[in-house]
């Protein structure tokens, strides 16, 4: 983020769902456009709304229905998928029990990551190691949600040609060794509203998840349509409501494109809270680079910014594994 945005952007993604595996797509005009405002939207705010994006809509609120109805079991329900250390921090945390910068974060969640076997990364992936924990109801949870996941992998893979072309990168300096084998991780998430007593609303300042960046390298979030919520800051430090469009997935940059951008385009910082009396889920998914990427400035990118690489090459599953770490420190 770079500017004073006061809105979020709303691109149309159609062509580049189309064509994105057309070898002639870079000379269409309908994919040049979406670059454009794709780039755009990174520079200024890096946040953007996409419609267009070719899933179902009916699968979209199906994710929500059901995180709803989980949600809203009895508590001792929730705990047979609780997440420890050993469960690899995969399965369900209780409000609070997530922690930004040192406040307990007014959520509850299921986290799961894609499937990671002991020793398979040395021992920088064994914190994470283990299998996701999902409920047994409801009971279409995990079949739906992993239609979910693959869906979203593959629409993530097609915006991150966008955005490498934007970049002025090539199509596929994405892929490969920096996120052809993308890591990537879901997060099922419930905000409880503002508690009332005898109809009177109580003020409530619970941030349901603090300010924050996220870690890899776009993020799609499924909002409830009927809540505004999550806040999104702006160059002078004012929030901006990312008000939901139905049908639409508001999407994010995070730190890994941050760097490989060499900055051109930032990690932008948001928060959550939840001031509706109204119980709000969103389904986060999280693209992000190889688990064991190293990942410093593209040279293109460096290039544009007058030759000097403004960060330090970070290792994405080291990133992971120490946030990871400090979200939970029970
Ligand atoms: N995988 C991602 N991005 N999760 C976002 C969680 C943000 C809150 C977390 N406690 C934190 O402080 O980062
Ligand atoms: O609830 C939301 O709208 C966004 C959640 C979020 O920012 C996150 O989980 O990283
Ligand atoms: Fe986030």
């Amino acid at each position: 983020m770079s500017t004073d945005f006061q809105s979020i952007p709303l691109i149309d993604i159609s062509p580049l769902v189309e064509k994105w595996d057309d070898s002639n797509m870079t000379q269409d005009e309908g994919v040049v456009e979406v670059v454009r405002q794709l780039d755009k939207a990174c520079r200024e705010a890096g946040f953007f709304y996409v419609t267009g994006h070719g899933i179902s809509i009916s699968l979209v609120k199906e994710v929500r229905k059901l995180t709803h109805k989980f949600f809203s079991l009895p508590h001792e329900q929730k705990l047979k998928i609780k997440m420890t250390a050993v469960t690899g921090y995969r399965g369900y945390q209780r409000i609070g029990e997530n922690v930004t910068k040192g406040i307990p974060d007014m959520h509850e969640a299921i986290d799961c990551y894609r499937e990671l076997k002991q020793g398979m990364y040395g021992a920088l992936g064994d914190p994470l190691a283990g299998c996701n924990k999902w409920p047994v109801d409801p009971p279409s949870f995990e079949e739906v949600m992993e239609e979910y996941i693959s869906l979203c992998t593959a629409l993530s893979r097609k915006i991150m040609r966008g955005i490498a072309l934007a970049l002025g990168a090539s199509l596929d300096d994405l892929e490969g060794k920096r996120a052809g084998d993308p890591f990537w991780v879901l997060r099922i998430i419930g905000y409880p509203g503002v508690s009332s007593i005898d109809g009177q609303d109580l003020p409530n300042n619970d941030v349901g998840c603090g300010a924050h960046t996220d870690y890899g390298l776009l993020t799609l979030v499924n909002q409830d349509d009927d809540i505004t919520a999550l806040q999104v800051r702006n160059l002078s430090g004012e929030w901006i409501s990312a008000v939901p469009i139905p049908g639409t997935f508001v999407c994010n940059i995070g730190d890994m494109l941050k760097i490989l951008s060499n900055g051109i385009y930032e990690s932008t910082l948001h928060r959550v809270v939840n001031c509706s009396p109204k119980y709000r889920v969103c389904v986060a998914y999280f693209y992000e680079p190889n688990f064991d990427a190293a990942i410093e400035p593209l040279d293109i990118c460096t290039k544009k910014t007058g030759g000097t690489k403004s960060y330090e090459p970070a290792v994405y599953g080291k990133h992971l594994v120490s946030k990871v770490l400090t979200n939970f420190v029970t």
